[in-house]
């Protein structure tokens, strides 16, 4: 079955528990109903379930009935907080409630098309084609060298109209730096749409106007002359998107299994890794097992409210990162603000629409594993910090055991950098440093880690892969790496080497406790041979 016909089969089922639900709770509302008037605690229980309905009817198609019991739900609010207004209030209540299920017979006209659920867009493994609108030759070159050497794929175009009639187009870069530059009023950048692949502009005025006529025309990245190439390369990567951590983990804490069912299967359908939890007293265990990126919790659950489990949350400093979404059938401003002020960061207002679901998730996802890997990654060339790349070889280490696949770990050092500082200029050194980062970032695959281990060191671990396969792939990015040209204002362009050592541990014959140690001594092996090659550990370990 085609994946999608998967998931309309799925939602299928879903709907047709939360049907036999429905029936079930219209019974027990009309039971309520009838004991209105002889049993005080009766009131509060079926505002709780018109509550409940009100915000899952909708989802699942029902939504003339939603929106009458959410109404029905302020009714019974109104009597619970003003109890002497109860006695005509609580006959007409009962009244509706028992003709509750009338509403279910327009459930057919009610039901919205399925839409389609827009999943993001994948763009692992494709090279990316990038279109230059470059006027000034040495540039374009320049552009065309360096970005072809990260891998990307580039043409050159001569007009504003030709760029954008392709469809092959990945990514625009444009310059606008020739004085009186005119080039971003030209209607075929100002009638960019949404879909527009992501432009990235250079400019010679490095000021507010400039960048805000950048961003009118929706900009994704603004760079003035002398462009840092390494600088515009790691923002084409941040427009694809192509930064490393698997799909985006969401916890659904709801005591409504049908609901969460639902959400979990539009969420998991667009790929994210979904978790729900209906028992609130797992949830530490949860989060510490699953550890969700963004969390889902119902506002009102039995026992708890939403509030209280967001502020258990925050109490643990790891998680103070995690967004929390609240899903509510609250339309009170003043309530969703009062629940914002203890913890918890959005709403959202059931019924939502699956794509309404799945955007609000994407997003908050998104951001917040930008944020985290901001935080977690050092701020020059992007990779990970020293301690979190030595984490990665232990958690690799112990994934490749039980798989019992190889692992191997590179060590990289750039040559005579000291040499290159002092001639070039410290701006320039950073340059080559991002350079050999961007490179390695591109050439490797996205299951590899990569961090900056020192100043000019980096460490590379790549899981599954042999030491010859290591060798070789490493040693094709050290001729790509040395062909590389960094242009300096001091005339002509200098090249950089670099060095590396690579140890690799295989089973049977295991031992990952000193791969890095290994890794170091095969780099001083390649610094002390002449630098510019790659050594492998001579050891008993593969
Ligand atoms: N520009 C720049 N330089 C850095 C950074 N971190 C470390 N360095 C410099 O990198 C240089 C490293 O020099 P050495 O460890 O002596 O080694 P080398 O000159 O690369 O020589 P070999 O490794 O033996 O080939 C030092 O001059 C550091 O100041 C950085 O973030 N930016």
């Amino acid at each position: 079955m085609h994946e999608s016909e998967q998931l309309v089969a799925q939602l299928a089922v879903l709907e047709e528990r939360f049907r036999q639900r429905l029936n079930d709770e219209l019974d027990v509302l009309k039971q309520l109903a009838d004991q209105l008037r002889d049993n005080p605690v009766a009131l509060k229980d079926l505002r709780d379930r018109l509550h409940k309905l009100a915000g899952s009817s909708g989802t699942f198609g029902y939504a003339a009935l939603g929106e009458r019991c959410r109404e029905l739900e302020q009714r019974a609010q109104a009597v619970l907080d003003d109890p002497q207004s109860a006695s005509q209030t609580l006959d007409t209540l009962a009244e509706a409630i028992r003709h509750l299920n009338l509403l279910l017979q327009r459930h057919q006209d009610d039901r919205a098309e399925p839409k389609r659920l827009e999943t993001p867009a994948s763009d692992e493994g494709a090279q990316q084609h990038i279109g230059l609108l470059v006027q000034d030759a040495a540039m374009r070159e320049q552009l065309e060298r360096t970005l072809g050497s990260f891998g990307y794929q580039i043409s050159s175009f001569d007009s504003p109209a030709a760029l954008h009639k392709t469809d092959i187009i990945d990514a625009m870069i444009v310059d606008t730096s020739p004085p009186g530059s005119t080039l971003l009023e030209d209607p075929a950048f100002r009638q960019r749409g949404a879909q527009a692949p992501p432009l990235l502009v250079i400019s010679s005025q490095d000021n507010f106007t400039g960048r805000l006529q950048a961003v009118r025309v929706g900009a994704s990245g603004f760079f003035t002359k002398p462009v840092d190439l390494p600088l515009l390369e790691s923002r084409l990567e941040r427009c694809f998107n192509t930064f490393q951590g698997g799909p985006f983990r969401v916890l659904i804490v709801d005591d409504d299994t049908e609901l969460s069912a639902r959400y979990a299967l539009v969420l998991s359908s667009a790929g994210m890794l979904v978790d729900t939890l209906s028992d609130p007293h797992k949830l530490l265990s949860k989060m510490d097992s699953f550890s969700p990126e963004v969390v889902l919790m119902d506002l009102s659950m039995p026992d708890y409210s939403g509030p209280e489990l967001a502020q258990v949350i925050r109490l643990n400093d790891d998680w103070l990162r995690v967004p929390i979404v609240y899903l509510s059938a609250e339309t009170n401003a003043e309530r969703q603000m009062s629940a914002l002020l203890k913890a918890g960061d959005d709403f959202i207002t059931k019924p939502i629409s699956d794509s309404a679901l799945l955007t609000t998730v994407y997003a908050r996802a998104q951001r917040a594993r930008m944020v985290s890997d901001a935080l977690a990654r050092d701020s020059l060339t992007g990779l990970l910090k020293h301690a979190d790349i030595k984490e990665q070889v232990e958690i690799e280490a112990e994934r490749a055991l039980r798989t019992r696949s190889p692992l191997t770990v590179a060590m990289i050092d750039i040559d005579r950098f000291k040499s290159v500082n002092d001639q070039y200029g410290h701006a320039n050194g950073d340059s080559v440093i991002r350079a050999l980062s961007n490179l390695l970032r591109q050439r490797l695959r996205k299951v590899d880690r990569l961090g900056r281990y020192g100043g000019e060191e980096f460490v590379a671990v790549l899981p599954g892969c042999n030491r010859e396969d290591a060798f070789s792939i490493l040693d094709s990015i050290r001729e790509a790496f040395s062909a590389l040209e960094f242009s300096t204002d001091k005339g002509k362009p200098f090249n950089c080497t670099f060095s590396a050592g690579i140890s690799t541990c295989m089973a049977p014959d295991w031992n990952n406790s000193t791969l890095l140690e290994d890794a170091d001594r095969a780099l001083y092996q390649a610094k002390e041979s002449g630098r510019n090659r790659i050594c492998k550990a001579e050891v008993g370990n593969d």
